[in-house]
C-alpha cells in the first residue's frame, strides 16, 4: 500500500547542533520525515534521543545556542530550515504550526483566565470581533472536554487539575486552527484514564479540523491508540518508520526490538524483562556506523564500520538496518518480538 494522501511537510537530511561552551554538539543526525494530511505520526525513542529538539526546529523553536545546520522543512513551498528572521517564524509559529507540552504551565499565562486566553489567539490570528471569538472560545473548551464552558471560561489556570490545563493547552493551540499540531509527551505527567480521555479528544478535534498530529513519545503502548504511522528515533536520527501495524508487528530495527520489548504489557507471565544495556553515544563525538551496535547484542562486524543506508520493508515501512542487506546473516529477533509477529500473521489484534 503506498500512501496518496497529500504530503504537507518533508524534511530531509536534518541535522541540529548545539553550541555547548564552545564544544558542539550533534542533537540531530540527518533525520528525515513525511507528514500526511490528517495523519498522526508519533515520533517514539528514548529520553535524549533528539524528538523535542528536532520538532522544535519545525517551528524556530531552538534555544539560542542551537542551529539547523544542513538539511531542509519544507511546508506550503517554503524552506523554513532557511529562515533567519523572526518575522519569518511569525506567520508559522502557533499559526500554521502549533507545539504543546507535558507541562501546561508552560503555555498558560497564571494571569488570565482560560477563556480569555483562547479568545485573544482567535481574535489575533482568526480576526474575529470579541463577541464572535468569546462563542468560538466556548465552543473549543467544549471541544476538548471542558464540560461547564461558561463557568470555566472565567477560571483562573490555578483554578484547573492538570488534566483540566491541558485541555486548555489544547484549545488555545487548537483555536488558531494550524495544519500541524506538535503534542510533546503531552499527557505522559497525567494518569491513565485522563490520558486516554485526552487523546480521545485530540482524535476528535483532528477528525473535525483535518490537522495533522505529530505525537512525541517513549511510551510506545500510547502510540498504538493514537498513531496512523510511527517513527523511531535514536541518537539524533530515525532508524525505522512505518504504518503503526508495520511496525509493532514487524519491527526490523535492533533499537525498535528493543523499545517494544521492553514494554511490560508484552512480556509473558515469569517472563524476565527485556532491557536495553549500556548508554546512548556521546553526541559530542563522531558516531561510526550503527549509533545503536555498542549497545546491540546482535550487532554484526559492519554495524561497527560502517552507516546502514535505508532498506524498504515495503511501500511503506523502512528501515536503517544492515540486517535487511540482501546478504546479512539470519538474526533471530527477541521472543517477544517473534510472537508480535505470529499474532499478527494470525490477523489477531492487527489494527489499521
Ligand atoms: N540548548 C541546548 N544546548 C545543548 N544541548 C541541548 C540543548 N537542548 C537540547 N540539547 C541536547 O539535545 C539532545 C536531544 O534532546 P531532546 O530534548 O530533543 O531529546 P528528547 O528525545 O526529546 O528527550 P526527552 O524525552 O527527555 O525530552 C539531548 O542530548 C539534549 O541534552
Amino acid at each position: 500500500m503506498t500512501e496518496t494522501r497529500e504530503k504537507i511537510l518533508r524534511v530531509e537530511d536534518v541535522v541540529i547542533r548545539f553550541n555547548l561552551r564552545g564544544k558542539e554538539l550533534t542533537a540531530v543526525r540527518s533525520a528525515s520525515l513525511d507528514l500526511y494530511k490528517g495523519e498522526t505520526l508519533a515520533i517514539v525513542g528514548e529520553s535524549g534521543s533528539g524528538k523535542s529538539v528536532f520538532t522544535k526546529s519545525f517551528l524556530g523553536m531552538l534555544d539560542k545556542n542551537g542551529r539547523v545546520a544542513s538539511g531542509n522543512i519544507l511546508f506550503e513551498g517554503e524552506n523554513l530550515a532557511e529562515f533567519s528572521r523572526e518575522e519569518q517564524w511569525l506567520k508559522i509559529r502557533g499559526k500554521k504550526i502549533a507545539m504543546i507540552f507535558q507541562d501546561p504551565m508552560t503555555a498558560l499565562n497564571p494571569l488570565k483566565t482560560i477563556g480569555e486566553q483562547i479568545r485573544e489567539v482567535i481574535t489575533l490570528h482568526r480576526g474575529m470581533n470579541r463577541q464572535e471569538a468569546r462563542a468560538e472560545a466556548l465552543s473549543m473548551l467544549e471541544k476538548v472536554g471542558i464540560g461547564d464552558a461558561a463557568q470555566r471560561y472565567g477560571q483562573y489556570p490555578h483554578e484547573f487539575s492538570g488534566g483540566m490545563r491541558q485541555r486548555g493547552v489544547i484549545a488555545i493551540a487548537a483555536a488558531c486552527k494550524p495544519d500541524i499540531l506538535i503534542c510533546d509527551e503531552p499527557t505522559t505527567a497525567l494518569d491513565v484514564t485522563i490520558q486516554a480521555q485526552i487523546l480521545e479528544n485530540l482524535k476528535e478535534l483532528q477528525r473535525e479540523m483535518g490537522m495533522s498530529i505529530i505525537f512525541i513519545t517513549h511510551d510506545l503502548g500510547v502510540v498504538a491508540n493514537v498513531a496512523d504511522r510511527v517513527a523511531v528515533m535514536y541518537a539524533g536520527e530515525i532508524v525505522e518508520y512505518g504504518r503503526t501495524p508495520e511496525v509493532f508487528y514487524d519491527p526490523r530495527h535492533p533499537y525498535s526490538w528493543a523499545l517494544l520489548a521492553s514494554l511490560p504489557q508484552l512480556g509473558e507471565k515469569g517472563e524476565d524483562l527485556y532491557t536495553i544495556h549500556g548508554t546512548p553515544p556521546n553526541l559530542f563525538k563522531e558516531i561510526k556506523g550503527d549509533a545503536f551496535a555498542p549497545r546491540n547484542p546482535r550487532a554484526l562486524k559492519i554495524d561497527f564500520e560502517e552507516a546502514p543506508p535505508w532498506f524498504a520493508v515495503s511501500d511503506t515501512h523502512f528501515a536503517k538496518t544492515w540486517l535487511l542487506h540482501e546478504s546479512a546473516p539470519e538474526v533471530e529477533a527477541p521472543k517477544i518480538i517473534q510472537r508480535l509477529k505470529e499474532k499478527s500473521l494470525k490477523g489477531l489484534d492487527y489494527g489499521s
